[in-house]
């Protein structure tokens, strides 16, 4: 699991070992510990660290710091180390260390042309000429602002980056890596928020703990690959703001069959999915479930579509029956009277019997307006923001919404009740007691018509499969879903690596799935 912290926790973190070790000792330990891994990235990308060529971004406070000592680092180890200077102020050891170490200083010279005030010594240089330095380079360091950024980036520091950005966006392969230096400059390092430009990383080296912004979307489109340099930070008994589950942890969380295991025992799932209109949802969810793991699924909807859902899906049950769970909502159209009323009357009969249940897509607009935290909601941003715009009188749309996840998938969870985990490219979860996952495992591929109705299915099954225990533990619904988002997020990459995916072939993909998640677990 990686747990991301705010800054305010990581700083109260460091301040023992601040205080008790040597000045600019732990400073030091983490600049040492990112030109380690910057050696190696230059070692894969030019064979060597010697000759390389390494430009550092450097802003005014221990951000720049850290990007300088590295600097130095590199630059005794043989690299050509150039650091453009964003501002007038910049670490001063870690200045000396580089110029020391034989590297270059400049300064980016406003539009007026002149150098900032109190630059130094510094050679100035227009902003397009550092653009033109580092687009050329191996590698770029990301050292404008760190866990001290307020906002977005201002200034020459925003002109730079919004510039070298673009032109790294648009040229071919071959163009410097981007490491960012504990953070990508001006995210928002408590919630993930991106206010300004930003230089997308290839690699986030993130000292002492991950951040929680770097995990919680948008930001975490940006961070590239995270990696976490141990500072021998004590964080225990701080609830971090943010968990990423990995495959051990879904491992444990995952319903298993013990040898005396039968069909009802591993979990029924009912599901109320598809009309007429999109008789796919109702194969699809059933897929998910099925494929997913559901010891049993049964079936309520139209004639038309029970008959494509059985012809798919032969094992499924067609009809009423005792169940463990529900998922309810896919392909519901909710002027299709028959089936919305058929949600809704399911909807409130598991609310009196104490059933856990999935709501997806139409499922949403028929929700009662309270629930239990082992209701679900699986929407996407704009069906969150039809969920908040009816319940308030606040109007939030789609982008609101892809703008700040977190905050909104809190206020969904507010404002009904129920655990809610918004699909995006980062998946967030809201459950009990504000625990929150964020979960990046599918690809891009991933966005495709259908694709929600199998994380529905699969969901449903594993609370299906662990319903007595989420019940009497709430905060697992929140767990769950965040499992199933990794399983259905890596089952895609499993289905076509590197291309496009189906949504049927997503289902398909999960059991292989799931036996890799459960590779040395063992049956329980
Ligand atoms: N405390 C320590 O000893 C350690 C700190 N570390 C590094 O120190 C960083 C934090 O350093 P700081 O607290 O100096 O903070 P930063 O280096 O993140 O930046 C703070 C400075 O940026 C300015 N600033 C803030 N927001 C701005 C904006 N939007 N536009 C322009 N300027 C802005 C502030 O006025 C302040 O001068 C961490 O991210 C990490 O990289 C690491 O070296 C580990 C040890
Ligand atoms: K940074």
């Amino acid at each position: 699991m990686i747990l991301g912290y705010t800054a305010a926790q990581v700083r109260a973190a460091e301040q023992p070992l601040l205080e008790s070790g040597p000045a600019g000792a732990l400073m030091e330990r983490a600049a040492f510990a990112l030109a380690v891994r910057v050696g190696r990235l230059l070692r894969e990308r030019r064979g060597r660290v010697r000759g390389s060529a390494v430009v550092l971004l450097v802003g005014p406070g221990n951000n720049g710091g850290d990007a300088l000592h590295a600097g130095a680092e590199l630059a005794r180890r043989g690299a050509r180390v150039l650091a453009v200077l964003t501002s007038t102020r910049a670490h001063d050891a870690g200045l000396a260390a580089l110029v020391a170490a034989g590297g270059r200083v400049v300064t980016v010279v406003g539009e007026d042309g002149v150098p900032p005030a109190g630059a130094g010594g510094a050679e100035p240089v227009w902003l397009g000429d550092a653009i033109a330095e580092a687009s050329a380079c191996d590698v770029v360091l990301d050292g404008l602002l760190g866990i001290g950024a307020r906002g977005g980036l201002r200034g020459e520091a925003a002109e730079l980056v919004l510039l070298l950005a673009e032109l790294l966006a648009d040229d071919a392969p071959g163009g410097p890596a981007v490491v960012a230096v504990d953070t990508p400059s001006g995210v928002g390092v408590d919630d993930g928020a991106v206010a300004g430009p930003l230089l997308p990383a290839d690699l986030t080296v993130t000292f002492g703990a991950a951040k929680a912004g770097l995990l919680l979307p948008p930001a975490s489109g940006v961070v590239g690959q995270v990696e976490v340099v141990d500072l021998g930070l004590d964080l225990v008994g701080r609830t971090p703001a943010v968990a990423r589950l990995e495959r051990d942890d879904v491992a444990a969380l995952w319903p298993v069959p013990g040898a005396s295991a039968q069909k009802y025992s591993r979990g029924v799932l009912g599901v109320v999915a598809g009309t007429a209109a999109y008789p796919g949802a109702g194969v699809l969810t059933v897929s998910g479930a099925v494929r997913g793991g559901a010891g049993m699924v049964r079936y309520l909807g139209p004639p038309g579509v029970t008959a494509a859902v059985l012809s798919a899906r032969p094992e499924v049950v067609a009809g009423e029956g005792r169940v463990q769970a529900w998922a309810l909502g896919p392909g519901v159209d909710p002027h299709d009277r028959v089936q919305a009323d058929r949600v809704r009357d399911v909807l409130g009969e598991a609310l009196v019997q104490g059933l856990p249940v999935v709501v997806d897509a139409g499922g949403l607009s028929l929700l009662p307006g309270r629930v239990p935290p082992w209701v679900v909601l699986t929407p996407h941003a704009g069906e969150l923001a039809d969920l908040v715009s009816v319940r308030t009188d606040e109007e939030v749309g789609r982008a609101a919404v892809e703008a700040e996840p977190l905050r909104w998938a809190r206020r969904a969870r507010e404002l009904t009740g129920a655990t809610v985990l918004l699909k995006g490219p980062t998946t967030v979860v809201v459950g009990v007691h504000d625990a929150v996952y964020a979960q990046a495992d599918g690809p891009a591929w991933l966005a495709t018509a259908g694709s929600g109705d199998v994380l529905t299915g699969l969901l449903g099954a594993l609370l299906a499969g662990r319903a007595a225990d989420v019940l009497e533990d709430p905060t697992l619904a929140a767990a769950l879903a965040a499992a199933a988002a990794l399983v259905h997020g890596r089952a895609a990459e499993r289905a076509q690596p590197g291309g496009p995916v189906s949504a049927l072939a997503v289902a398909d993909a999960l059991p292989a799935e799931v036996a890799a998640v459960l590779d040395g677990r063992g049956a329980r």
